[in-house]
């Protein structure tokens, strides 16, 4: 039984101040939560320390949105793997394409962040995903099949989640399809060694496509951007139907 996994990804957004206000909006909702499912938000590093105190007992478990290869150094404006331990993170997000995108992230890096990630016990979320001009050229399978050779070169795949983030369906409310999402989850899945990594959808998820994403058989959860950062829409995808 492959576990599914429902993150949000809050990227930058929400002050300390926010992050409490929809916490309380959004804990009740969880009583009707299946237990099996797996719940993660991914915040700013400035709210973990006080989201892990107020999630504390609670089933959510605390997620980070990027790590440093490196246990410490002189690397000013990063953040290492024991630092996140330390105050309660559980899961990063590894290779998001706003990373590589904005921040010249490169294959080897996610690598390198992967296997810091995975020598600490943390659960890394690595993102892959096309271009919507990868797309058109019909490139998808290819560059993510070169994507993960890169980006799994030694990375133990039994504490690994993977989601399928097309760059095209972020933030744009234009979501894959969700068979052909399920189909390049599929694809994705044919190339690892672990067949039962949970792997994620991302891009534009929202209360009223959710349902149909689940329904997938290759799909295990969802990467949720901005539909995450309101307490009712993500409650209404944690406890999709
Ligand atoms: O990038 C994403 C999650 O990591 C998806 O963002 P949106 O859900 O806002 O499209």
């Amino acid at each position: 039984m492959r576990k599914i996994v429902i993150a949000g990804n809050w990227k930058m957004f929400k002050t300390q101040a926010e992050s409490q206000e929809f916490l309380l909006g959004f804990l009740p909702y969880l009583v009707e939560t299946p237990p099996e499912r797996e719940v993660v938000l991914c915040v700013p590093f400035t709210d973990l320390s006080i989201m892990s105190k107020n999630m504390h007992g609670t089933r959510v478990q605390l997620g980070a949105q990027n790590v440093h290869w490196e246990a410490s150094g002189a690397y000013t404006g990063e953040i290492s793997a024991p630092m996140l331990l330390e105050v309660g993170v559980r899961y990063v997000v590894i290779g998001h394409s706003e990373r590589r995108q904005f921040f010249g992230e490169t294959d080897e890096t996610v690598n390198l962040r992967l296997k810091a990630a995975q020598s600490f016990g943390l659960t890394p979320i690595l993102c892959v995903g096309e271009s919507k001009q990868q797309r058109d050229a019909g490139e998808t399978e290819s560059l993510i099949s070169m994507q993960l050779q890169k980006d799994l070169v030694d990375i133990d795949q039994h504490n690994l989640v993977i989601a399928y983030e097309p760059i095209w369906a972020i933030g744009t409310g234009d979501t894959c399809e969700a068979k052909e999402a399920n189909r390049v989850i599929g694809l994705i899945r044919s190339q690892l060694s672990n067949p039962d990594v949970p792997i994620q959808y991302g891009g534009s998820v929202k209360p009223n496509n959710i349902d149909e994403i689940m329904a997938q058989p290759e799909i295990d959860g969802a990467l949720v951007g901005g539909a995450s950062l309101e307490p009712d829409g993500f409650a209404r995808i944690v406890n999709y139907n």
